[in-house]
Protein backbone atom coordinates (compact mmCIF):
# COMPACT_ATOMS: atom_id res chain seq x y z
CA UNK A 1 0.00 0.00 0.00
CA UNK A 2 1.21 3.66 -0.74
CA UNK A 3 -0.01 7.25 0.73
CA UNK A 4 -0.96 9.69 -2.00
CA UNK A 5 -2.75 13.10 -1.89
CA UNK A 6 -5.70 12.75 -3.48
CA UNK A 7 -9.34 14.62 -4.24
CA UNK A 8 -12.97 13.49 -3.30
CA UNK A 9 -15.87 14.75 -3.30
CA UNK A 10 -18.80 15.23 -0.39
CA UNK A 11 -22.23 16.10 0.07
CA UNK A 12 -22.62 18.75 2.60
CA UNK A 13 -24.97 19.51 5.59
CA UNK A 14 -27.68 21.60 2.99
CA UNK A 15 -26.96 18.54 0.54
CA UNK A 16 -24.63 20.51 -2.12
CA UNK A 17 -22.08 18.77 -3.68
CA UNK A 18 -18.49 19.68 -3.45
CA UNK A 19 -14.16 18.84 -3.68
CA UNK A 20 -12.75 17.62 -1.07
CA UNK A 21 -8.49 17.77 0.03
CA UNK A 22 -8.95 14.19 0.87
CA UNK A 23 -5.61 11.72 1.75
CA UNK A 24 -5.17 8.17 0.76
CA UNK A 25 -3.24 5.73 3.01
CA UNK A 26 -3.30 2.05 3.32
CA UNK A 27 -6.75 1.22 1.75
CA UNK A 28 -8.43 4.34 3.04
CA UNK A 29 -9.16 8.20 2.55
CA UNK A 30 -9.16 10.51 4.86
CA UNK A 31 -10.51 13.78 4.99
CA UNK A 32 -6.79 15.33 5.66
CA UNK A 33 -5.56 18.20 3.59
CA UNK A 34 -2.22 18.55 2.92
CA UNK A 35 -2.55 21.03 0.11
CA UNK A 36 -2.03 24.44 1.85
CA UNK A 37 1.61 26.26 2.32
CA UNK A 38 1.32 25.03 5.91
CA UNK A 39 3.24 23.52 8.42
CA UNK A 40 0.64 22.00 9.61
CA UNK A 41 -2.52 20.09 7.51
CA UNK A 42 -5.80 20.70 8.13
CA UNK A 43 -7.83 17.44 9.24
CA UNK A 44 -11.38 16.73 10.20
CA UNK A 45 -12.67 14.50 12.41
CA UNK A 46 -15.37 12.80 14.62
CA UNK A 47 -16.51 12.77 18.02
CA UNK A 48 -19.14 10.16 17.46
CA UNK A 49 -21.78 11.77 19.56
CA UNK A 50 -19.74 11.69 22.47
CA UNK A 51 -17.69 14.04 23.90
CA UNK A 52 -13.72 13.14 24.23
CA UNK A 53 -11.73 14.98 21.82
CA UNK A 54 -10.30 15.10 19.66
CA UNK A 55 -12.09 11.62 18.02
CA UNK A 56 -11.11 9.64 15.41
CA UNK A 57 -10.21 10.80 11.57
CA UNK A 58 -13.66 10.90 9.14
CA UNK A 59 -12.48 7.95 6.96
CA UNK A 60 -14.05 6.91 3.88
CA UNK A 61 -13.28 3.94 1.74
CA UNK A 62 -14.01 5.27 -1.60
CA UNK A 63 -12.87 9.19 -1.49
CA UNK A 64 -16.87 9.68 -1.78
CA UNK A 65 -18.36 10.84 1.64
CA UNK A 66 -21.94 10.97 0.47
CA UNK A 67 -23.52 9.34 3.46
CA UNK A 68 -25.92 11.23 6.31
CA UNK A 69 -23.76 10.77 8.73
CA UNK A 70 -20.58 12.42 6.89
CA UNK A 71 -22.40 15.77 6.12
CA UNK A 72 -20.87 17.93 9.11
CA UNK A 73 -17.45 16.51 8.47
CA UNK A 74 -17.84 17.42 4.57
CA UNK A 75 -18.63 20.98 5.31
CA UNK A 76 -16.32 21.43 8.49
CA UNK A 77 -13.33 20.56 6.21
CA UNK A 78 -14.41 22.13 2.92
CA UNK A 79 -14.97 25.64 4.91
CA UNK A 80 -11.76 25.24 7.10
CA UNK A 81 -10.13 25.19 3.50
CA UNK A 82 -12.15 28.11 2.57
CA UNK A 83 -11.54 29.93 5.79
CA UNK A 84 -7.71 29.31 5.88
CA UNK A 85 -7.44 30.63 1.93
CA UNK A 86 -9.18 34.06 2.97
CA UNK A 87 -6.46 34.82 5.73
CA UNK A 88 -4.02 33.40 3.47
CA UNK A 89 -4.81 35.38 0.15
CA UNK A 90 -6.46 38.60 2.11
CA UNK A 91 -3.92 39.32 4.57
CA UNK A 92 -0.84 36.42 4.00
CA UNK A 93 -1.86 35.21 7.68
CA UNK A 94 -0.64 31.26 7.52
CA UNK A 95 -3.29 29.87 9.45
CA UNK A 96 -4.48 31.10 13.00
CA UNK A 97 -0.94 31.41 14.46
CA UNK A 98 1.10 33.07 11.21
CA UNK A 99 3.13 30.08 11.78
CA UNK A 100 0.93 27.11 10.06
CA UNK A 101 -0.52 25.70 12.72
CA UNK A 102 -2.66 22.60 11.86
CA UNK A 103 -6.22 23.50 12.00
CA UNK A 104 -8.37 20.89 13.35
CA UNK A 105 -11.98 20.19 13.37
CA UNK A 106 -14.23 17.66 15.14
CA UNK A 107 -17.69 17.41 14.46
CA UNK A 108 -20.69 15.34 15.68
CA UNK A 109 -19.81 16.56 19.51
CA UNK A 110 -22.47 15.49 22.02
CA UNK A 111 -25.81 14.74 21.32
CA UNK A 112 -28.15 17.56 19.97
CA UNK A 113 -25.55 20.17 20.93
CA UNK A 114 -26.47 23.43 19.43
CA UNK A 115 -23.48 25.25 19.51
CA UNK A 116 -19.84 25.33 18.11
CA UNK A 117 -16.67 26.48 19.83
CA UNK A 118 -13.23 27.13 19.56
CA UNK A 119 -11.77 24.97 22.57
CA UNK A 120 -7.93 26.94 22.24
CA UNK A 121 -6.70 23.62 20.84
CA UNK A 122 -9.36 23.25 18.33
CA UNK A 123 -12.74 23.54 16.58
CA UNK A 124 -15.33 21.97 17.87
CA UNK A 125 -19.13 21.32 16.12
CA UNK A 126 -22.45 20.43 17.25
CA UNK A 127 -24.83 18.31 15.11
CA UNK A 128 -27.59 20.80 16.76
CA UNK A 129 -31.19 19.61 18.02
CA UNK A 130 -32.83 19.70 13.87
CA UNK A 131 -35.14 22.27 15.83
CA UNK A 132 -32.94 24.83 17.13
CA UNK A 133 -29.74 24.38 14.87
CA UNK A 134 -29.03 21.95 12.08
CA UNK A 135 -24.69 20.65 12.01
CA UNK A 136 -23.21 23.55 13.04
CA UNK A 137 -20.37 23.39 10.20
CA UNK A 138 -22.84 23.53 7.34
CA UNK A 139 -22.21 27.28 7.36
CA UNK A 140 -19.40 29.79 6.33
CA UNK A 141 -20.43 31.84 9.08
CA UNK A 142 -19.96 29.12 12.01
CA UNK A 143 -16.50 28.08 10.69
CA UNK A 144 -15.27 31.93 9.95
CA UNK A 145 -16.42 32.56 13.43
CA UNK A 146 -14.81 30.03 15.44
CA UNK A 147 -11.29 29.71 13.32
CA UNK A 148 -11.50 33.99 13.79
CA UNK A 149 -11.35 33.28 17.74
CA UNK A 150 -7.90 31.43 16.82
CA UNK A 151 -6.91 33.85 15.26
CA UNK A 152 -8.32 36.78 17.76
CA UNK A 153 -6.93 34.52 20.83
CA UNK A 154 -3.43 34.65 19.41
CA UNK A 155 -3.11 38.67 18.16
CA UNK A 156 -5.10 40.94 20.79
CA UNK A 157 -6.25 38.25 23.19
CA UNK A 158 -9.30 39.58 24.03
CA UNK A 159 -10.67 38.68 27.70
CA UNK A 160 -14.13 36.57 26.61
CA UNK A 161 -15.82 38.34 29.27
CA UNK A 162 -17.73 42.05 29.03
CA UNK A 163 -17.18 44.51 26.76
CA UNK A 164 -13.69 42.96 25.46
CA UNK A 165 -15.76 39.89 25.53
CA UNK A 166 -18.22 41.72 23.12
CA UNK A 167 -15.92 42.66 21.23
CA UNK A 168 -14.26 39.03 21.13
CA UNK A 169 -17.59 38.33 19.45
CA UNK A 170 -18.32 41.16 17.29
CA UNK A 171 -14.66 39.97 15.55
CA UNK A 172 -15.84 36.71 14.67
CA UNK A 173 -19.01 37.54 13.72
CA UNK A 174 -17.48 40.67 11.41
CA UNK A 175 -14.81 38.37 9.99
CA UNK A 176 -17.26 36.00 9.04
CA UNK A 177 -18.90 38.64 7.04
CA UNK A 178 -15.81 39.81 5.51
CA UNK A 179 -15.33 36.19 4.25
CA UNK A 180 -18.99 35.55 2.99
CA UNK A 181 -20.02 39.23 1.20
CA UNK A 182 -23.35 37.23 0.93
CA UNK A 183 -25.62 39.42 3.44
CA UNK A 184 -24.89 40.68 6.80
CA UNK A 185 -26.45 37.53 8.30
CA UNK A 186 -25.59 35.51 10.89
CA UNK A 187 -25.99 31.74 11.61
CA UNK A 188 -29.12 32.29 8.33
CA UNK A 189 -27.88 28.35 6.76
CA UNK A 190 -28.12 26.50 10.21
CA UNK A 191 -30.62 28.27 12.29
CA UNK A 192 -34.11 27.23 12.94
CA UNK A 193 -33.84 24.63 9.96
CA UNK A 194 -37.57 24.32 9.95
CA UNK A 195 -38.20 28.28 9.55
CA UNK A 196 -37.19 29.78 6.56
CA UNK A 197 -35.90 33.66 6.90
CA UNK A 198 -34.74 33.86 10.00
CA UNK A 199 -30.90 34.12 11.18
CA UNK A 200 -29.32 33.93 14.94
CA UNK A 201 -27.80 37.71 14.52
CA UNK A 202 -27.83 40.54 12.13
CA UNK A 203 -25.23 42.98 11.69
CA UNK A 204 -27.43 45.42 10.00
CA UNK A 205 -30.22 45.33 12.30
CA UNK A 206 -29.31 43.58 15.86
CA UNK A 207 -32.53 44.47 17.53
CA UNK A 208 -34.30 42.17 15.20
CA UNK A 209 -32.87 39.31 17.13
CA UNK A 210 -32.80 40.53 20.35
CA UNK A 211 -29.39 42.53 20.55
CA UNK A 212 -28.67 46.02 21.17
CA UNK A 213 -27.60 48.33 18.65
CA UNK A 214 -26.44 51.41 20.40
CA UNK A 215 -24.39 51.95 23.53
CA UNK A 216 -27.70 53.13 25.76
CA UNK A 217 -28.57 49.60 25.25
CA UNK A 218 -25.79 48.08 26.45
CA UNK A 219 -27.26 45.15 29.13
CA UNK A 220 -25.44 44.55 32.05
CA UNK A 221 -26.08 40.88 33.16
CA UNK A 222 -23.87 37.98 34.47
CA UNK A 223 -24.89 35.03 32.33
CA UNK A 224 -23.14 34.62 28.73
CA UNK A 225 -19.74 36.19 30.35
CA UNK A 226 -21.52 39.13 30.87
CA UNK A 227 -23.33 39.12 28.13
CA UNK A 228 -20.90 38.86 25.15
CA UNK A 229 -23.70 36.83 22.63
CA UNK A 230 -25.80 40.06 23.30
CA UNK A 231 -23.58 43.17 23.34
CA UNK A 232 -21.85 42.17 20.31
CA UNK A 233 -24.98 43.81 18.57
CA UNK A 234 -23.15 46.72 19.51
CA UNK A 235 -20.27 46.79 17.67
CA UNK A 236 -21.17 44.62 15.28
CA UNK A 237 -23.37 47.64 14.02
CA UNK A 238 -20.75 49.37 13.67
CA UNK A 239 -19.22 47.04 11.69
CA UNK A 240 -22.01 46.90 9.48
CA UNK A 241 -21.79 51.20 9.29
CA UNK A 242 -18.02 51.22 8.67
CA UNK A 243 -18.86 48.31 5.56
CA UNK A 244 -21.74 50.58 4.52
CA UNK A 245 -19.64 53.64 4.37
CA UNK A 246 -16.10 52.95 2.84
CA UNK A 247 -16.78 48.85 1.39
CA UNK A 248 -15.86 45.79 2.53
CA UNK A 249 -12.37 45.75 1.26
CA UNK A 250 -10.94 48.83 3.36
CA UNK A 251 -13.32 47.93 6.35
CA UNK A 252 -11.37 44.76 6.30
CA UNK A 253 -7.92 46.04 6.17
CA UNK A 254 -8.59 48.61 9.21
CA UNK A 255 -10.33 45.73 11.05
CA UNK A 256 -7.13 43.40 10.91
CA UNK A 257 -4.45 45.99 11.38
CA UNK A 258 -6.65 46.75 14.70
CA UNK A 259 -6.77 43.34 15.91
CA UNK A 260 -3.05 42.67 14.68
CA UNK A 261 -1.82 45.83 16.03
CA UNK A 262 -3.96 48.04 18.64
CA UNK A 263 -6.22 45.69 20.12
CA UNK A 264 -5.30 43.77 23.24
CA UNK A 265 -6.99 41.53 26.28
CA UNK A 266 -9.03 44.34 28.30
CA UNK A 267 -10.16 46.53 24.92
CA UNK A 268 -13.50 47.80 25.67
CA UNK A 269 -15.83 49.46 23.15
CA UNK A 270 -14.04 52.78 23.02
CA UNK A 271 -10.54 51.50 22.49
CA UNK A 272 -12.30 49.74 19.56
CA UNK A 273 -13.39 52.71 18.46
CA UNK A 274 -9.71 54.19 18.97
CA UNK A 275 -7.62 51.18 17.55
CA UNK A 276 -10.17 51.60 14.06
CA UNK A 277 -9.12 54.69 13.81
CA UNK A 278 -5.35 54.51 14.15
CA UNK A 279 -5.56 51.42 11.29
CA UNK A 280 -7.39 54.16 9.54
CA UNK A 281 -4.99 57.06 9.64
CA UNK A 282 -2.08 54.65 8.93
CA UNK A 283 -3.82 52.65 6.17
CA UNK A 284 -5.06 55.53 4.50
CA UNK A 285 -4.71 59.08 6.57
CA UNK A 286 -6.34 60.81 8.84
CA UNK A 287 -9.08 62.80 7.66
CA UNK A 288 -9.62 60.29 4.76
CA UNK A 289 -12.62 59.46 3.70
CA UNK A 290 -12.10 55.72 5.41
CA UNK A 291 -10.94 57.48 8.26
CA UNK A 292 -14.06 59.64 8.84
CA UNK A 293 -16.77 56.71 7.32
CA UNK A 294 -14.92 54.66 10.91
CA UNK A 295 -15.39 58.13 13.05
CA UNK A 296 -19.31 57.96 12.05
CA UNK A 297 -19.90 54.09 12.13
CA UNK A 298 -18.85 54.42 16.05
CA UNK A 299 -20.33 57.56 16.83
CA UNK A 300 -23.66 56.29 15.64
CA UNK A 301 -23.62 53.43 17.70
CA UNK A 302 -22.94 55.84 21.10
CA UNK A 303 -19.05 54.94 21.20
CA UNK A 304 -16.82 58.00 21.52
C1 LIG B 1 -18.95 26.63 24.84
C2 LIG B 1 -20.16 27.40 24.42
C3 LIG B 1 -19.85 28.88 24.28
C4 LIG B 1 -18.93 29.14 23.10
C5 LIG B 1 -19.57 30.15 22.23
C6 LIG B 1 -18.99 30.10 20.81
S1 LIG B 1 -17.46 30.91 20.63
C7 LIG B 1 -19.92 30.81 19.90
O1 LIG B 1 -20.03 32.02 19.96
N1 LIG B 1 -20.58 30.04 19.04
C8 LIG B 1 -21.42 30.65 18.07
C9 LIG B 1 -21.80 29.60 17.04
C10 LIG B 1 -22.38 30.25 15.85
C11 LIG B 1 -21.59 31.14 15.09
C12 LIG B 1 -22.13 31.75 13.97
C13 LIG B 1 -23.47 31.44 13.57
C14 LIG B 1 -24.28 30.59 14.38
C15 LIG B 1 -23.73 29.99 15.50
C16 LIG B 1 -22.64 31.29 18.70
O2 LIG B 1 -23.05 32.36 18.29
N2 LIG B 1 -23.22 30.58 19.68
C17 LIG B 1 -24.50 31.06 20.27
C18 LIG B 1 -25.58 30.09 19.94
C19 LIG B 1 -24.34 31.19 21.78
O3 LIG B 1 -23.40 30.55 22.32
O4 LIG B 1 -25.17 31.91 22.36
CA1 LIG C 1 -24.46 34.80 6.65
CA1 LIG D 1 -34.03 29.18 9.86
ZN1 LIG E 1 -17.96 32.96 19.50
Amino acid sequence: SYNAVTEGTGVGVLGDTKKLNTYYSSGTYYLYDTTKAMTGVIETRTAKNLSSLPGSYSVDPDDNFNATNQRADVDAHYYAGVVYDYYKNTFNRNSFDNKGATITSTVHYGRNYNNAFWNGSQMVYGDGDGTTFTSLSGSLDVVGHEITHAVTERTAGLEYQGQSGALNESISDTFAMFMDQKNFLIGEDVYTPKIAGDALRSLSNPTQYGQPENMSGYVNTTSDNGGVHTNSGIPNKAAYNTIQSIGYDAAQKIYYRALTVYLSPKSNFSAARAAMLASAADLYGTGSTQYNGVASAWTKVGVN
